[in-house]
This record gives C-alpha cells, structure tokens and sequence, in this order.
C-alpha cells in the first residue's frame, strides 16, 4: 500500500503559557493544516494572535502542549530536546525580523556558524558562494555593526542556506526594514527558495510579501482560517 504524506502535517496544535499575574493564557487552540513541498505559506494575524508562537513550535524551539507537528516524515511533537535540536540544525532555515547575528563575528564567519556547529567544514568556497548568492562578496570580513539592516538580513538568508534546509521559516523577514530594503529583501528570499526548491513559511503583517505566498492562513482566535 502506498501512503502518501504532505511534507508538512500540523494536527490540533495547542499552545498556553503561565503568566503569573494573570494565570494561564490560551494562544494556540487547535492548529491545523498542511502544506506541499515546495510550496509558499504565508502566516498572517493581528499582533499577539500567535504567529510567532506557532513558528517556533515549526521550528523545535519550543514544544506545544498538545498536538502533533510532522515534517519529511519527522515527527517533531515525539522528539526530545537532542533529537529536536539534530533536526533543527540539519533540515531548517530560520530568518529572525532582528537578523540575530553575532556581532563579533565577521558577515563570513556568521554565515559558516550552522555548519561548523554541525562539525562540517565551511570553506572559502562554499563561504564566498553563499555569499555571492545575496549579493554580499566585498563584505564577507565585515561585522553585523559595519552593515546595513538589509545587509544584515542578507547574511542572515545566507546563513540560514548555509545548510542546504528544506524548510525555510521566516519571522517578519522584511519588518526591521524601510519599504525599498524590505522589497530587495523579500525578491532575494523568493528567488532562493524558488532556486532551491525549498518550502517556505513567512509570519508577516505585510499584505504585499503574504500576496508573494501560493497560500495564505489567517490565525484568529488561536486557529488557522
Ligand atoms: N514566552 C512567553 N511567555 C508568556 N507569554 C508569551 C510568551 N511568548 C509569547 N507570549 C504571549 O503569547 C501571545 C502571542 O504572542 P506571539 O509573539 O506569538 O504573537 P504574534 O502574533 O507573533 O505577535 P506580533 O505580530 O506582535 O509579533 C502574546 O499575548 C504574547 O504576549
């Protein structure tokens, strides 16, 4: 019999975190959907509807109270924090609104990070191709601090293809920048993920990079519509 799996299968997620003034808050509520590989999902919701807190459930970050988060056959919600931790590590992208760059380290060196963390080597090479990719060779020896917001979110791409992920995850890739930037920014994201076939997922308030997205989800009310 053959069975065949969406790359992505997100069942009934549900999140709450524990105030402490104020008890327990319900953010997730049943979060459902699935998602083609090589597909573009854009998340959208008012501020504070959980887009982000979704994305770092997608990304192994943290774990969700109940539910059932599938990726490539990979069953996130049944892994422990090592296993979770591989998974990350090997098969996802993550690009932060805050570019969370280390400052000390050069735009080359942050780019290596993933896979030297891996224990794989980063060679000039490959250094200088991931760089060129975003338009970014001259600055290879220069930190976060000598950048621009949008260099900075370039080395950021960079970085997170280091890799070679199947999954990209994005949290308001284009927020920190000014209307220009951001568009240069999101055509980058969208010509490299089409390039290497990867599946995207972006959290954005940004009708203009959601309507760049095949699909679009509304979170309201801790549910996806
Ligand atoms: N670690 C945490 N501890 C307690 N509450 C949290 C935590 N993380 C998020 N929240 C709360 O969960 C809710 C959803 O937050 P989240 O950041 O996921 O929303 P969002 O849709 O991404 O918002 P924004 O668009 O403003 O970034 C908010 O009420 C937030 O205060």
């Amino acid at each position: 019999m053959t069975t065949t799996t969406r790359f992505i299968e997100v069942e009934n997620l549900h999140k709450s975190y524990l105030l402490p003034e104020s008890g327990r808050i319900n953010v997730l509520n049943g979060v459902t959907f699935s998602l083609e590989a090589g597909s573009t999902l854009a998340i959208t919701g008012h501020s504070g509807s959980g887009k982000s807190t979704l994305l770092t459930l997608l990304a192994g970050l943290d774990s969700a109270d109940h539910g059932r988060i599938v990726i490539n056959n990979a069953v996130l919600t049944d892994m422990d924090a090592r296993s979770l931790h591989r998974f990350r590590t090997t098969h996802l992208g993550i690009v932060f609104q805050q570019f969370h760059l280390l400052p000390h380290l050069t735009a080359g060196e942050n780019i290596c990070l993933p896979l030297e963390l891996q224990g794989r080597s980063c060679s000039p090479d490959i250094r200088h191709s991931l760089l060129a990719r975003v338009g970014l060779t001259a600055r290879s020896e220069h930190l976060p601090g000598q950048l621009s917001g949008g260099e900075c979110q370039r080395v950021a791409i960079a970085r997170a293809l280091a890799v070679k992920p199947l999954l990209l995850l994005a949290d308001e890739p284009t927020g920190n920048l000014d209307l220009t930037t951001g568009r240069d920014v999101a055509d980058l994201l969208f010509t490299l993920v089409q390039q290497e076939q990867m599946t995207l997922i972006v959290v954005t308030h940004n009708q203009e990079l959601a309507a760049r997205c095949s699909r679009q989800l509304h979170l309201t009310h801790g549910v996806l519509q």
